[in-house]
């Protein structure tokens, strides 16, 4: 069984551009859970131009589904992890000026602080993920740093596969495969939507949870688009 766990930076992104609370990031958490979704991903950034860290203890409480968090664990990142608990933190080596995550870690050259902050979290009770590239060294390497989980970076897979290059599962099935020997635990994200996600999910072994935003939140806005315009127009006659 795999998890859908939806990413509402998107949300956050909106709700800036006007510097109001519209849309709201909390009630859309409990709309989503309400739908059947069975995890919140929030991924705050230290400029917090998507979602912001206060966002993060105010989704705490609602959050009854399992709450990802994902970033950078700079001092101030570690700092939020620890002070809301949420079921999993997924470590990201984001640079401070991405537009979004572009790569993941170097498990073998970061490991001593990769081991350093998830035996933190682990004390804490919180599980860890750190995202990787499909790379079958990296997932050994990930294995040494003594995570819970993986998170496989799956933006090379999704380009490719909408160019019809079907073959671009294979390095992710591949450390998959390896990570399940190692007792690993397999999740995904970037870029996975409606046109991808089910060959991936037929394709990867024990896939555990998946995080899903931009295109999520995209094909929501294309497919509630018609209902919205009929109900102004309603409105309007
Ligand atoms: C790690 C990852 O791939 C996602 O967290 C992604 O970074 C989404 O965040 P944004 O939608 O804010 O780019
Ligand atoms: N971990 C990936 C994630 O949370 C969502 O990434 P994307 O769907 O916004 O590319």
């Amino acid at each position: 069984m795999t998890k859908l766990s939806v990413n509402i930076n998107k949300i956050a992104t909106l709700r800036n551009s006007r510097g109001g609370d519209l849309p709201n990031v909390v009630q859309f958490a409990k709309d989503v859970q309400r739908f059947g979704a069975e995890g919140v991903t929030i991924h705050p950034r230290p400029d917090e131009r998507h979602i912001r860290y206060q966002d993060a203890y105010d989704l705490k409480p609602i959050v009854h589904t399992e709450y990802n968090i994902e970033g950078n664990p700079i001092p101030k990142f570690i700092d939020l992890v620890l002070g809301t608990k949420p079921t999993q933190v997924t470590l990201v080596p984001d640079s401070i000026d991405a537009i979004t995550s572009n790569t993941g870690w170097d498990t073998i050259k970061h490991k001593d602080f990769l081991v350093e902050v998830i035996s933190e979290f682990k004390r804490n009770g919180i599980r860890t993920s750190i995202f990787v590239d499909p790379d079958l060294h990296q997932i050994e390497g990930a294995k040494e740093t003594g995570t819970d989980r993986i998170e496989l970076y799956t933006e090379a897979y999704a380009y490719q596969y909408g160019l019809g290059n079907k073959d671009a599962i294979k390095p992710y099935a591949e450390c998959a495969q390896l990570a399940n020997t190692l007792g690993l635990g397999v999740n995904a994200g970037h870029d996975l939507s409606l046109e991808n996600i089910k060959f991936f999910k037929e394709n990867i072994e024990g896939l555990l949870e998946v995080s899903i935003g931009h295109a999520l939140i995209s094909e929501s806005l294309y497919l509630g688009i018609e209902n919205v315009v009929q109900m102004y127009l309603h409105r309007l006659s």
